[in-house]
């Protein structure tokens, strides 16, 4: 998979060489290109700003310098190849929420160029110009306001790259992943312990240690529902109870 950045903080992504997405560029699996948008800006003072018409409080991101650079970016990739195509991802409060199906959808994309703003956001007139020739999806991963998009771009560029095929060891995996679509789709995940046994006085739950396998997934589905229930009701509603009960009778 390939991914741009075009943005005013390169700096901002510097936690895309480490760990997760940063293990998947060494090997190859992602190919991660941040720009500085003010590449693309052509005055004195490398002006990406300007006041919003209409008035009101703060700045609005000009059209020209992201049409500049989200046309040189585009066409570095069709130079490669002609047909190909970017999904262009736009963190903002206005987006449609970013869930793991979303995830989902997003990973099994070839390249994704994501154009994170500041200020109060991106001239309108960019997402409607793009709109015409790509797949625009304007992402919000919560209600609330950021300084800028780029922290969401670290956070959809996580959820996605784990779910690439080899970039999650053995070790991890995201086969039954809180939201991972399925019987449990819309499940938090319970409890998990590990060793050792005594902690500060406290053990672990009978039935993990009983060697019961089939008790042990009731109970953890169980757990699943009363965290479910108590952080998340709105989840529940969701749930397709005959989904769960099917989930039941294959215990
Ligand atoms: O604040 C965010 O993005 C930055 C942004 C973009 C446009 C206008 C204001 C702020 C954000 C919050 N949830 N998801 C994204």
């Amino acid at each position: 998979m390939r991914l741009d950045v075009v943005t005013i903080f390169p700096e901002y992504l510097e936690p895309l060489n480490v760990s997760l997405v940063g293990k998947a560029r060494a090997r190859g699996q992602l190919d991660v290109r941040v720009h500085d948008l003010r590449q693309w800006t052509h005055d004195r003072h490398n002006t990406v700003d300007d006041t919003p018409y209409g008035g009101g409080p703060g700045m609005v991101m000009k059209p020209d310098p992201w049409g500049e650079a989200l046309d040189a970016v585009i066409a570095s990739g069709t130079a490669a190849d002609p047909d190909a195509r970017p999904v262009l991802v736009v963190p903002t409060p206005s987006g449609v929420p970013f869930t793991q199906r979303l995830a989902v959808e997003l990973s099994e994309r070839p390249w994704l160029v994501f154009a994170p703003a500041r200020y109060e956001g991106i001239d309108r007139r960019v997402i409607e110009e793009y709109g015409e020739r790509l797949d625009v999806y304007e992402v919000s991963i919560g209600d609330y306001v950021l300084a800028g998009g780029e922290a969401a771009v670290l956070v959809i560029t996580e959820a996605v790259a784990r779910l690439l095929p080899g970039v999650l060891g053995n070790a991890e995996s995201h086969q039954d992943d809180s939201f991972a679509p399925g019987a449990m789709a819309d499940l938090l995940e319970g409890p998990v312990y590990t060793k050792p046994p005594q902690w500060r006085g406290r053990g672990i739950p009978e039935v993990l240690v009983s060697g019961h396998h089939g008790r042990i997934a009731r109970w953890r589905r169980d757990e699943a529902f009363r965290r479910t229930s108590r952080n998340r009701p709105d989840l529940i509603e969701r749930c397709d109870p005959a989904a769960l009960d099917k989930h039941d009778r294959a215990l």
